[in-house]
């Protein structure tokens, strides 16, 4: 695809969102990675723009089962993260989502222990790679089948500031514990 084709229409987006009072886009969504073709390029891109706009960023990374199994996860992690980086200079207003693709709408969550594991490497990449003050500071939060029964072992682990939430977010009950669970973390923009 073109280049200022696709930016022209994403900034038509962004600013018919800013229009009607948003605040938030996802940015790096699998959907947007894997159906729609969008690339780091362009996926940095985006974020930069919308920061420039004054809406905040959920900017999503995360590995495709095939990539896990071959272990590659920290390297697709961290070459999604460098496009964020390239483009971002002020990470205020950035949250991270880390999304393992096969846990997105699967019923297969990742266990805390591995996305803490991830987590804990991305912190530790923003740290080398951008500044130790926003590695501390950044929320990174999990995304991928994430319910009531299983957010409580998921939000223990250190490095997991919150959550992405798909399918459980329509069940009233289970998103209001899913939201409880992680009231003791870092405060949210
Ligand atoms: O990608 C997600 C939300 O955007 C996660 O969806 P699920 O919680 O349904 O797996």
């Amino acid at each position: 695809m073109d280049w200022k084709r696709r930016s022209f229409h994403w900034r038509d987006q962004a600013e018919q969102l800013v229009d009607i009072g948003c605040q938030w886009v996802i940015l790096g969504h699998s959907e947007r990675r894997h159906v729609i073709g969008e690339d780091d390029e362009f996926i940095g891109k985006k974020a930069a723009y919308a920061l420039s706009q004054n809406l905040k960023v959920m900017a999503c990374i995360g590995e495709l089962l095939e990539e896990r199994e071959a272990g590659k996860t920290f390297d697709v992690c961290f070459k999604q993260m460098k496009a964020f980086a390239d483009n971002i200079t002020d990470w205020t207003n950035v949250v991270i989502a880390y999304e393992p693709v096969w846990a997105i709408g699967t019923g297969k969550v990742a266990s805390p222990e591995q996305a803490q594991e991830v987590h804990a490497a991305v912190r530790d990449w923003l740290k080398t790679n951008v500044s130790a003050d926003v590695a501390s500071t950044v929320r990174i939060i999990y995304g991928g089948s994430v319910n009531a029964a299983n957010c409580a072992e998921l939000a223990k682990k250190e490095d997991i500031d919150g959550f992405l939430v798909g399918g459980a977010s329509l069940k009233g009950p289970d998103f209001a514990t899913i939201c409880n669970s992680v009231t003791s973390k870092k405060v949210t923009a």
